[in-house]
């Protein structure tokens, strides 16, 4: 677990370093230098100790004035410096931060964007990928905040062994060592230990919540005083809250005792420290007065500088189980630009060829599709219908390609990849709250922008109306920017169409394009789709029949087969399914 969360760390601060080498090394290196400038503060201080103390015996006012000059201006320098450097250190933290956010977030989206449409069926995956989103936006700042200030922190420390082991005391130099590395250790446990009862303590509490307000609330105290529950719910509830006092008191006992060690182990190394120095004073003069007072009171802050120091590493610690996702789903995008590069050429993707497909999602037990086997040819237009759940969508990704069939082979002008250009009007088309004129183009946004091409669709799926009504394709829709003009849900769907015909396809797949809009528009939006869709192979479905009397053929599903195909005319005198859903429908209208 320890080193899984350590490589984890170690990883991203990689991915990090790799976005912007220059940024991140400043943001890494300004900080260690500040640190150690902290050597040279000391330095200073021992010198000015030395020059007081010697100084008041051996000379007088202006020659102490004098010899104490440089170790002023260097130990004010230094001061000066760390406070530059940290004014510096926040600027360069803040732009990198806002500048690897950006860039973690386009590598999601771009993965979100790229990888296989099943995984999203994947439960685990999608949980994956939205924790790893929501640690870039979160926790990803803190991250760099928290490595930042242990590099400043741990360089400080080293600071004091490196002034010792300089005045000739390497003894005294491991002994602090091992002193910051054990209390450091102690301190990351407890506090580590103390955070995960504390992340306890809050389910523990919101367990409790909503014990408590079960019992407040004027329904479910009906229903437990109906069936004798009260006493059991009180129990519960204070059983937890009961749960959440002991864990809450074991954690501070737990903190003040490894407190306590902490505090014994820190005052027994300065103790042994001074005694050492003072031996060195006393018996051999090769001490000096400065250094044994630097050391001491800089093993005074040793014990602050430790204490500040638990406090991000073992955030950083706690943080790098959620790095665990973001790092995994980051790993994705090796696979991508192999795809991406794949995907450049353009080409005719009729006729789509479908032989002995069998298909399951990834999540499901039973196949969906069963036995399909269809050619679509160019230019035709193709309807197919069945009723909920016979697998009518679940065939067309399929047919884009999106979902890769369990068994047997879709084939797309002999390629085994859809490699050309294809307009899909969904069930549940999005509505971009953007302007009308952004709704239309971003069906084709490598096209040179053509507004003539636009009104001339908007036209066709009978949205002039709207389009005099808002004075422009400049209006912004839905509801984000102030003043956005909301649309109806028939107005929103007949956009997702015009979207589509925008795009120079030469396969549309309009999935229930007009669920939304009122039967009259519907069949005349029908009638338009079909006419310009003339030289361009259509694949419609829809539940409502009647226009199908215009399309080349009719692929009836039921149960996942295919079990009827023909045209209309065919598919009545067949009498079959087809003939009988046509004959109901009709009915409706008598
Ligand atoms: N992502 C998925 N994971 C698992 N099962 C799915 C998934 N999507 C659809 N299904 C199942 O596959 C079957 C076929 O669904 P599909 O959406 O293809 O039917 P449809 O004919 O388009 O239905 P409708 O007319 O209601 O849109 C249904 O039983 C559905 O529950």
């Amino acid at each position: 677990m320890l080193k899984k969360n350590i490589f984890n760390i170690l990883l991203i601060v990689v991915k990090i370093f790799r976005k912007n080498k220059l940024v991140s090394s400043l943001v890494l290196v300004i900080p260690l230098i500040s640190g150690l400038l902290t050597f040279f503060s000391y330095n200073a201080q021992v010198k000015l100790i030395d020059i007081v103390t010697m100084g008041s015996k051996n000379y007088n006012l202006s020659q102490v004035f004098e010899l104490a000059l440089i170790p002023v201006l260097l130990y004010v320098g230094v001061a000066a410096i760390q406070n530059l450097l940290a004014s510096i250190t926040e600027i360069v933290k803040n732009k990198m931060n806002a500048s690897i956010t950006i860039s973690f977030q386009s590598d999601i989206i771009d993965i979100a964007n790229s990888i296989d449409y099943e995984n999203f069926d994947d439960e685990q995956f999608t949980n994956k990928l939205q924790r790893a989103k929501n640690f870039v936006g979160e926790d990803l700042d803190g991250i760099t905040g928290f490595l930042v200030s242990s590099v400043g922190i741990i360089s400080s420390l080293f600071s004091i062994i490196w002034l010792s082991a300089t005045s000739g005391y390497y003894l005294i130099s491991l002994l602090i060592f091992i002193m910051i590395i054990v209390t450091l250790s102690i301190r990351l446990f407890s506090e580590v230990k103390v955070r995960k009862v504390g992340r306890e303590i809050t389910l523990d509490g919101r367990m409790g919540d909503y014990l408590s307000k079960s019992l407040e609330e004027h329904s479910t105290l009906r229903e437990m005083k109906i069936y004798r529950s009260v006493d059991y719910f009180i129990d519960l509830w204070k059983g937890t809250m009961k749960k959440q006092h002991n864990k809450r008191y074991g954690a501070r006992k737990f903190e003040i005792k490894t407190g306590m060690i902490v505090a014994l182990i820190q005052t027994g190394t300065i103790y042994i420290v001074l005694v050492y120095l003072l031996k060195g004073i006393k018996e051999t003069n090769s001490v000096s007065i400065g250094t044994v007072a630097v050391l001491f009171l800089a093993l005074l802050t040793c014990g602050n500088k430790i204490m500040s120091l638990t406090w991000p590493l073992s955030k950083l610690y706690i943080s790098s189980s959620k790095l665990y996702d973001l790092n995994e789903v980051l790993e994705l995008k090796k696979n991508i630009i192999k795809e991406s590069n794949t995907n450049k050429k353009t080409l005719s993707l009729t006729p789509i060829d479908l032989t002995n497909i069998y298909f399951k999602y990834k999540n499901s037990e039973e196949f969906i599709l069963s036995n399909i086997n269809m050619r679509i040819n160019h230019g035709e237009k193709i309807a197919i219908v069945g009723e909920n759940g016979a697998g009518k969508s679940t065939l067309i990704k399929l047919i884009l390609g999106q979902y890769k069939s369990t068994l047997g082979t879709v084939l797309w002008n002999g390629n085994d990849k859809p490699q050309g250009k294809v307009s899909v009007v969904f069930q549940n088309f999005i509505k971009f709250e953007l302007s009308l004129r952004e709704n239309i183009i971003l069906g084709n946004v490598e096209e040179e922008i053509d507004d003539d091409k636009i009104i001339m669709i908007l036209e066709k799926c009978e949205l002039m109306d709207l389009y005099h009504e808002l004075g422009g394709l400049d209006v912004k829709l839905g509801q984000i920017y102030e003043g956005g003009r909301q649309l109806s849900g028939g107005q929103w769907q007949k956009l997702a169409i015009a979207r589509a015909l925008y795009n120079n396809a030469d396969l549309i797949i309009l999935d229930e394009p007009t669920s939304a809009i009122d039967p009259i528009s519907e069949l005349q939006i029908y009638q338009k789709l079909l006419e310009l869709c003339e030289d361009k192979t259509a694949i419609f479905i829809s539940h409502r029949l009647g226009w199908t009397k215009n399309v080349d053929r009719i692929f009836v599903i039921e149960n996942g087969s295919i079990v009827e195909v023909g045209n209309h005319n065919d598919l009545i005198s067949h009498n079959g399914i087809y003939a009988n859903m046509f004959s109901l429908q009709a009915s409706w209208y008598k």
